[in-house]
């Protein structure tokens, strides 16, 4: 039993009850809502004569399904299930009075971009959403939870939810990540070492002075793939980077009230002395940059690493696993992933499409021209981080180097809208999931590595190691520059 961590103070403060199935009843702070998983819910609720009951905590946007060209965002959708999809929530928010940050909004992205740049998502609270990468919030120490259709119905109409306690490991990471590593390569090594069902029963505290040193977008990183590991939620206690990037967001309070709130922020802190049910280290110096070889998150080695034989693993399912992700990625046993064909260069998602991340990209691409064989598309986390991008001129470096720059939304993360692999194209991608699939074709091929690793592919035309190809100093991705010390 873990005593004095974030996750059991937070989770205490929001416990209403404890249901008869041993369950407990949770509220929810931030609900937050899209096109996808959302209209069923409501109908649901509409049928029952049910109202939303908190309103004022629930917010929405649009992402997996829209087009990300001007043209493409024309009304009504091509697409008529997209249009049917989008018109639903339109309706639905306008209907409950949910604010709202839809396609003429200029705030609108990718859920887990857009919450935590206005300052929605902040310590201590429980974020709740029908999208499993809600674990993205914990990045500020609030405890995220992906939730079904039924759990988002009884959100909207009670504000809380019927939940289970996990089990808190502590994944300790110390050490200094080196030039061209990051916070992408962090969490792949994690679930190298873990499995992609080493985190089912538990949640994840990320700590250790490497993800200390790591910025917000970093920690975001990070606790978006917790989920890719099994971890029902990911979480990093809040410090001063996490308030410093608070202050002054839309909907975060100023003066007298921000004081206040960081004390509270301060005391949902794990405890010096917390226990925890197990405890992990990993070693931050000895990470290279990570890629996927296979087809799922935890197919992945370090750059200069071989490929394994499905001999090497032990049980019978991974042996298996291996099996079918050598024949679909078409590699060979002991081959490295460089030198591997890249037709596509995929940068963005909820993981790595933060302003950081372009700014990362653009100094590998500073100068330089995307191989003539790869299609190679940026497609910003939200219309905020689009215009940032383009007032500090990186969308220029993108466009001159022969990227396409679009705008906001989930994209060829998933494939929802027209943005697709074709055949068997391979896919040099920031996203987080590399499933059969995935991004739109059966065949399609898809390697998960950091953004200044999908930049370095575009220009190559294949899988290299950003370190050896590029004489440029590298945007390290901590905030030690910034940092005053303490
Ligand atoms: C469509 C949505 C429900 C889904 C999720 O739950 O994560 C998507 O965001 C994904 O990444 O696969
Ligand atoms: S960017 Fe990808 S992972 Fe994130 S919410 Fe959209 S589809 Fe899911």
């Amino acid at each position: 039993m873990s005593q004095g961590t974030l996750y059991d103070k937070v989770w205490e403060k929001h416990k209403v009850t404890e249901l008869p199935n041993g369950q407990d009843q949770l509220f929810i702070g931030l609900h937050l809502v899209h096109e996808v998983t959302s209209p069923q819910a409501f109908h649901m609720l509409e049928e029952r004569g049910h109202e939303v009951a908190f309103p004022e905590r629930t917010f929405a946007t649009t992402d997996h399904i829209v087009p990300t060209t001007p043209e493409g965002r024309e009304r009504p959708l091509n697409d008529p299930e997209a249009e049917e999809m989008l018109s639903a929530l339109e309706e639905n928010v306008d209907e409950n009075g949910i604010t709202f940050f839809g396609l003429e909004s200029g705030k609108q992205g990718i859920t887990h971009v857009v919450a935590p740049e206005l300052g929605l998502s902040q310590p201590g609270m429980t974020v709740a959403c029908g999208d499993s990468h809600t674990a993205t919030h914990g990045a500020f120490g609030s405890i995220g939870v992906g939730i079904g259709t039924s759990q988002i119905r009884d959100v909207l109409s009670t504000g809380c939810i019927a939940a289970e306690k996990q089990n808190v490991r502590r994944v300790e990471v110390n050490g200094e990540l080196g030039e061209g590593v990051y916070a992408k390569d962090i969490i792949l090594k994690i679930i190298q070492e873990l499995g992609v069902d080493g985190g089912v029963g538990h949640v994840y505290e990320y700590g250790g002075s490497a993800v200390r040193d790591l910025d917000m977008e970093g920690r975001l990183a990070i606790c978006n793939m917790s989920i890719e590991g099994g971890a029902r939620a990911g979480y990093i206690n809040p410090d001063e980077t996490t308030y410093e990037y608070l202050k002054g967001r839309e909907y975060v309070p100023e003066g007298e009230e921000f004081e206040e709130l960081k004390q509270y922020w301060e005391s949902i802190r794990s405890d010096e002395d917390a226990e925890y049910d197990d405890v992990v280290e990993i070693d931050a110096d000895g990470i290279a940059p990570m890629v996927t070889w296979g087809i799922n998150p935890g197919q992945v080695i370090e750059i200069d690493d071989p490929i394994p034989a499905p001999e090497e693993f032990e049980a019978r399912t991974d042996r298996e696993a291996a099996e079918k992700a050598l024949e679909h990625m078409d590699h060979s046993p002991g081959d490295t992933m460089e030198g591997y064909d890249v037709d596509v260069a995929f940068l963005g998602t909820c993981t790595n499409g933060r302003v950081k991340d372009f700014e990362v990209a653009a100094t590998v691409l500073e100068g330089r021209q995307v191989d003539p064989d790869v299609r190679a598309l940026a497609v910003p986390g939200s219309e905020s981080v689009r215009k940032e991008c383009e007032r500090r001129g990186i969308d220029q470096t993108f466009i001159e180097a022969g990227f396409q720059w679009r705008q906001a939304g989930c994209s060829m993360c998933l494939a929802m809208n027209d943005d697709s692999l074709e055949g068997d194209e391979v896919c040099a991608s920031s996203s987080n999931r590399n499933f059969i699939g995935r991004q739109g074709s059966k065949d399609g091929r898809t390697v998960l590595m950091s953004p200044a690793m999908v930049a370095a592919a575009a220009v190559e035309g294949e899988v290299v190691d950003v370190r050896d190809h590029f004489d440029t100093e590298l945007p390290s991705g901590t905030n030690r520059a910034e940092e005053v010390a303490d």
